[in-house]
């Protein structure tokens, strides 16, 4: 905290699962010249919910840890989780806690609607993506089955990142990378999709406008932040596109962030559409792809496991032929929603180290198996994995994916990526710039350089297996 800066300062804002981020940049270099974190609250148990209000007073925590830095900003923007669903009454107060990306208590109307819509290759082609039970409409189409008067007195419906905006600006606004993760969005025609809204009983007119790449959302109105009144406020979009902002990528380029969701991802200038379902058809923040597969079980599943084993999350050991695939939370990718952990392979002389080291290789081994599907011809087959999130701080991290993947891992030494790249998009937005032209500027994916490794293909071929001997179980 406390740096010098020269230009006009940008506050990027990480509304996250676990917490809210904020970051004062310097516009021009890049300079983080303030930080600030709040934690918030996710509910126990079957659902996973969280009060929109905690995110509001989250962001006004982490915005005065960052001092006067943040009252002289001249641009914000806000990244958020993605396709949590927010519903808002007449008065703009949330009718109920919102439903989040993790909860896979839809699974059930998210498959009939799929199968209305003509099944799972219609849905690629029409939506970009298959709308699994991540996606803000099958919670829609949730709360409509089981709380129909919820439902009813819902006047708004936003994500994560839109509610903030909202109430950072009094406008009603998304953009289309965080819209592409509702389902009712459809990336072939890049606007609402009246029959998916039909489907599911949605009035288009509670949604938000989508706002156009690189066109603001309107400036602060609220009086109760730290934050000069009539600075501009960019779109905003959900937390992976920030992350994509963040890096300046360049298509091709292969992500795997390690958060309370796993993700890998790449920008691709051709719109996905993976029949399969087990790659997300998401538009990015600018005009371009972000195809993208996100597990549920990465950096708490494995810490939970670390717990339960009384060991601190560094203390693996090699070898054994255990194998753990660490579903706690059910799984989106491979698509289990009513999976729970497994394990296979204990012998009398499997050490505790060995099976946090084989929770460490289930998790990488769900989002790596996706790798391939998510790169496509914009891709090099050697292009090194750029390492992000909490999890890449984590040694036992870095060293999985390159023992699994055999691929070059950099981690860059620019931590938060999502507040980066939100603050890229209010940079870009107050000097006219793209975003990713501003956070290439600043150099945010520079960082450590990891060789490639031998891979470890019997690991490999163990957790296959595995996976396809109990999907019996895994299915239960
Ligand atoms: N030094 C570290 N080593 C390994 N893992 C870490 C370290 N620091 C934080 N983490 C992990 O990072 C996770 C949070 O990641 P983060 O990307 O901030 O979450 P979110 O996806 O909610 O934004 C925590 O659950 C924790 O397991
Ligand atoms: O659902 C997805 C992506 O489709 C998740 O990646 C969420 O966007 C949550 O992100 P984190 O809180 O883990 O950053």
């Amino acid at each position: 905290m406390g740096a010098q800066s020269a230009g006009p300062l940008v506050v990027g804002v990480d509304s996250s699962t676990q917490s809210t981020k904020t970051l004062v940049v310097d516009a021009e270099t890049g300079v983080v010249v303030a930080r600030g974190q709040a934690p918030h609250t996710v509910s126990d148990g079957e659902g996973k919910e969280s009060d929109p209000r905690q995110w509001w007073r989250a962001l006004g925590e982490a915005l005065a840890q960052c001092g006067d830095a943040a009252r002289q900003a001249s641009a914000v923007s806000v990244g958020g989780q993605q396709h949590g669903l927010v519903t808002l009454d007449a008065a703009g107060a949330p009718v109920r806690p919102a439903v989040l990306w993790n909860d896979v208590r839809p699974a059930a109307e998210s498959e009939r609607l799929i199968a209305g819509l003509g099944g799972a290759e219609a849905c690629a082609e029409r939506l970009g993506s298959v709308p699994g039970p991540a996606f803000t409409v099958a919670k829609w189409a949730w709360l409509r089955a089981n709380e129909p008067a919820a439902a009813e007195a819902t006047a708004a419906v936003r994500l994560p990142h839109d509610y903030l905006t909202e109430r950072l600006t009094g406008e009603a606004v998304t953009d289309r990378g965080d819209a592409s993760g509702t389902g009712w969005w459809a990336s072939s025609t890049e606007s609402y999709d009246a029959e998916v809204l039909a489907r599911v009983g949605l009035d288009a007119g509670l949604l938000p406008r989508v706002a156009r790449p690189g066109e603001a959302a309107g400036t602060v109105h609220a009086g109760d932040l730290p934050l000069p009144k009539g600075a501009l406020v960019a779109a905003g979009t959900g937390d992976n596109m920030a992350a994509a902002l963040g890096l300046g990528l360049r298509p091709g380029r292969p992500v795997l962030s390690l958060g309370t969701s796993g993700t890998v991802y790449a920008v691709s200038t051709h719109r996905p559409a993976d029949p399969t379902g087990t790659v997300a058809g998401f538009a990015d923040a600018r005009g371009d792809w972000l195809p993208l597969a996100c597990t549920l079980n990465c950096t708490l599943a494995v810490d939970r496991i670390a717990a339960l084993l009384g060991r601190d999350r560094e203390a693996v050991e090699p070898g054994g032929g255990a194998v753990v695939l660490p579903f706690l939370d059910g799984e989106r990718t491979p698509n289990l929603p009513g999976a729970s952990g497994l394990v296979h392979g204990l012998r009398h002389d499997t050490t505790a180290g060995q099976l946090l080291q084989a929770a460490y290789d289930g998790a990488v081994f769900a989002l790596l198996q996706a790798l391939d599907r998510v790169l496509d011809e914009d891709a090099a087959a050697d292009a090194p994995l750029l390492l992000i999130g909490g999890g890449a701080k984590g040694t036992a991290w870095r060293e999985t994916v390159r023992r699994l993947s055999g691929r070059p891992v950099v981690v860059p030494a620019a931590q938060e990526l999502v507040a980066l790249g939100a603050a890229a998009q209010a940079a870009g937005l107050l000097l006219g710039e793209d975003p990713a032209a501003v956070a290439r500027r600043w150099g945010t994916d520079r960082g450590a350089r990891y060789e490639a490794r031998q891979r470890d293909t019997a690991a490999w071929e163990r957790l296959a297996a595995t996976l396809a001997d109990g999907e019996a179980l895994l299915r239960r």
